[in-house]
């Protein structure tokens, strides 16, 4: 079974590699089915085929989609909603910055040009959290933010079953409002958005309404902003995502892997259209649509 452990000890080794090759031979896997969604809707719930059997383990999830575009906020829910972990690499990046280690310093510099980090930094901190989550009793995952590029998507794929990779799309004009609109709570933690988005409906083309996500009041004083959300800095995002990281959507796709889910508005609109794609309408009764 694809245990945490496993996948743990994988990245590990993966660590080790230093030549792309070797990562090629070893972790492209022959025999890939092309599924159609229709399959894939049927193991959803359950997780994939492969090395383990379904029954035997949580959800093995990827959230692809152009940064600002809600990745955290939806995986954040599904976690909650199946009670597996949401593990975001964003997340362990910022949390690795403000441990102040040696590394901060240098890992700061590259997350705050927009740029990506190398591949042996992010498996380390993956490694560290799937050992932390393993120790914990965790099984399965929502990742957030990874795989990044080919490669990576490469190594995750010779390593486990992923069973679904689900795509967010959003209109491109509303994607940098939503980053500059980020606002995270000191404090507490919480995320929120400041941004309103009202599109009025024009030649044809659809309106769009997302409403701000605002803090409670307890919050309103604490709230900070990503040093790498400033417009030049999103703006060098979006571009390494269409170079580095639009490529994982094909790798995917042409595994059968991906669902394209295009974003219909806010959180009111969009979460039971996604449960709905997903066949988890039956679950959601710990959350309610307008939260
Ligand atoms: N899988 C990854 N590979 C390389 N760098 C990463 C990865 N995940 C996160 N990072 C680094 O952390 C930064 C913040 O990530 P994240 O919060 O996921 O941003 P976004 O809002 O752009 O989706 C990225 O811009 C990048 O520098």
């Amino acid at each position: 079974m694809a245990t945490l452990k496993n996948l743990t000890k994988s990245f590990k080794q993966f660590r080790n590699f230093s030549s792309t090759t070797a990562i090629k031979k070893s972790v492209i896997k022959e025999g890939y089915k092309q599924q159609s969604l229709d399959d894939n809707h049927q193991r959803f719930n359950r997780g994939g085929d492969g090395e383990s059997n379904p029954k035997d383990r949580n959800v093995h999830w990827v959230f692809l989609g152009c940064p600002g575009v809600g990745k955290g906020t939806y995986a954040g829910r599904l976690s909650n909603l199946l009670n597996v972990p949401h593990i975001a690499t964003g997340d362990l990046v910022r949390e690795e910055l403000s441990s102040s280690g040696p590394l901060s310093k240098q890992l700061s510099e590259i997350v705050n040009q927009g740029k990506l980090l190398s591949d042996d930094i992010i498996f380390r901190l993956l490694s560290k959290r799937l050992e932390t989550g393993e120790g914990n009793g965790e099984s399965g995952f929502i990742l957030d933010g990874f795989p990044r590029t080919v490669r990576q998507a490469e190594i995750l794929e010779g390593v486990t079953d992923i069973d679904l990779v689900i795509n967010l799309k959003l209109r491109e004009d509303v994607i940098l409002s939503k980053c500059l609109g980020r606002r995270k709570c000191s404090q507490c933690g919480g995320n929120y958005n400041l941004a309103t988005i009202d599109i009025k409906a024009e030649n044809g083309s659809p309106g769009m309404y997302m409403a701000p996500l605002l803090p409670p009041a307890g919050c309103e004083s604490k709230l900070i902003t990503r040093s790498d959300d400033t417009e030049e800095v999103v703006k060098e995002r979006l571009r390494i995502y269409n170079e580095m990281s639009q490529p994982v959507e094909e790798f995917y796709r042409s595994r059968g892997k991906l669902l394209e889910f295009q974003l219909p508005g806010g959180i009111p609109e969009s979460w039971p259209k996604l449960l709905h794609v997903l066949n988890l309408e039956d679950h959601d009764d710990k959350q309610s649509a307008a939260a």
